[in-house]
């Protein structure tokens, strides 16, 4: 697999945002640094979410940037994205990596050292791993984990850990010293007042 980009953009579909502005804003800073995630809400269409892939899938090819695919992986597979994104309600790991095919980026999402393994024994190769702090953008979710339980899971598995809830510039580096490969966000740049520049930030300071 080509190495994996360290900054996740999740795609924000909530009413009133525009996550193509806000993708083509981030690629411009970020270029093959990113790997955008399109997240539909639940009440989309497939159609919609493969309206939308497509076009983000053309926006990040300019760039090289990875495009993958949130819980609809024949959506992934329809628009020739780079592989996809599973949770607990979607299908199964293993499942997901028999969708995919041996090459596929496939992300799981796991908060403890146990699942974890599975998930990486099932064939994810790389781990969602949250949420770090609160989010105002899923509702529902668990407590926080903070540094310490991503520290818990970067020590359980050998594959790129992506620190996910609540993610800002600020709070990067302490996640990098739990030994995070890399943040996913979706508020922090979706809900900037200058999403290029919020992109900046995270990608300073990822690589510092
Ligand atoms: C990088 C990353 N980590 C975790 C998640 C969450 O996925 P999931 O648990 O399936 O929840 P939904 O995003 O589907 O609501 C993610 N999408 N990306
Ligand atoms: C999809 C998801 N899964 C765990 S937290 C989260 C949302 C992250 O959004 P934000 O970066 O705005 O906290
Ligand atoms: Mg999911």
């Amino acid at each position: 697999m080509p190495s994996l980009g360290r900054l996740h953009l999740i795609t924000d579909t909530r009413p009133g945002r525009d996550p193509l502005a806000v993708v083509r804003a981030a690629l411009t800073v970020a270029h093959a640094d990113l790997v955008v995630q399109v997240r539909v809400g639940d009440s989309a269409t497939d159609r919609e979410a493969y309206d939308l892939t497509r076009r983000v899938l053309a926006l990040c090819a300019s760039y090289r940037a990875t495009c993958l695919v949130n819980d609809r992986l024949h959506v992934a597979l329809a628009v020739g994205a780079a592989g996809g994104h599973v949770g607990a309600d979607d299908l199964p790991v293993a499942a997901a990596r028999r969708v995919l095919g041996p090459t596929g980026v496939l992300g799981a999402t796991a908060r403890a050292p146990g699942p974890a393994r599975e998930a990486v024994a099932a064939g994810a190769s790389y781990l969602g791993v949250g949420p770090c702090h609160t989010t105002s953008t899923k509702t529902g979710l668990p407590d926080p984990i903070g540094p310490a339980g991503v520290r818990a899971v970067v020590d359980a598995v050998d594959v790129p850990v992506i620190a996910i809830g609540g993610v800002t510039a600020a709070r990067v580096p302490a996640l990098r010293a739990a030994g995070a490969y890399g943040v996913a966000v979706v508020g922090a740049v979706s809900t900037a007042a200058d999403p290029a520049r919020a992109t900046a930030e995270l990608i300073e300071a990822l690589t510092c």
